[in-house]
């Protein structure tokens, strides 16, 4: 068992990595839909399911996008999951030939919450962890679940001491 605090144990993630691993996203998505392989639209969690969905939308041609507003964090302490804004109800329906994404699934919690919305939606993010496991449809890459990943959107570039010596 690791002594490290979660924000200690970090899997910090590029822009070059999201991208890449969005697009592998979409390749395993791609003719997976219900209406000849195709979906419908795509659908972004708010906020960090932003970027990857854009990815998605665009290797899928997929020109039908909206959002849902979901917050549940502040910083890295969990509060309760609420719906902030929704996406447009005609379009979504019970979710069938949707695709939902985010960024990540940690606790299940979001994703839960959209699910029991949209039933027949199918959801996908790029990175899960294991107690979330159950809520996500498709996703790349499995992180362990005290591991904390950091996005390049709330990341810069700074200095690092070198491992040995004086800096
Ligand atoms: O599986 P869970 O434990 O619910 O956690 C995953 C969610 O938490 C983060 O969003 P957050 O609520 O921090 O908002 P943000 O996307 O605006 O950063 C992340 O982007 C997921 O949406
Ligand atoms: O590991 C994480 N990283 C960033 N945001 C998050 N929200 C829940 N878990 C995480
Ligand atoms: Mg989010």
């Amino acid at each position: 068992m690791s002594d490290l605090l979660p924000h200690e144990k970090g899997f910090h993630v590029s822009w070059d990595q999201i991208h890449r691993d969005s697009r592998a996203l979409a390749w395993r998505l791609d003719g997976h839909g219900p209406d000849n392989g195709a979906w419908k639209a795509v659908v972004a969690i708010t906020r960090g399911g932003m970027a990857p969905a854009m990815i998605v939308a665009r290797e899928l041609d997929i020109r039908m996008v909206d959002t849902i507003s979901v917050k549940s964090y502040h910083h890295q302490d969990q509060g309760e999951a609420q719906v902030l804004n929704e996406p447009d109800a005609g379009m979504m329906g019970d979710g069938t030939g949707v695709l939902v994404v985010d960024d990540l699934v940690d606790s299940g919690k979001t994703l839960e919450l959209v699910r029991q919305k949209y039933p027949k939606a199918h959801f996908a993010t790029v990175y899960a962890k294991p107690k979330g496991r159950p809520q996500v449809d498709t996703f790349i890459t499995e992180v362990s679940q005290d591991t904390w990943i950091f996005f390049p959107w709330d990341m810069a570039m700074q200095y690092v001491k070198p491992y040995r010596g004086s800096d």
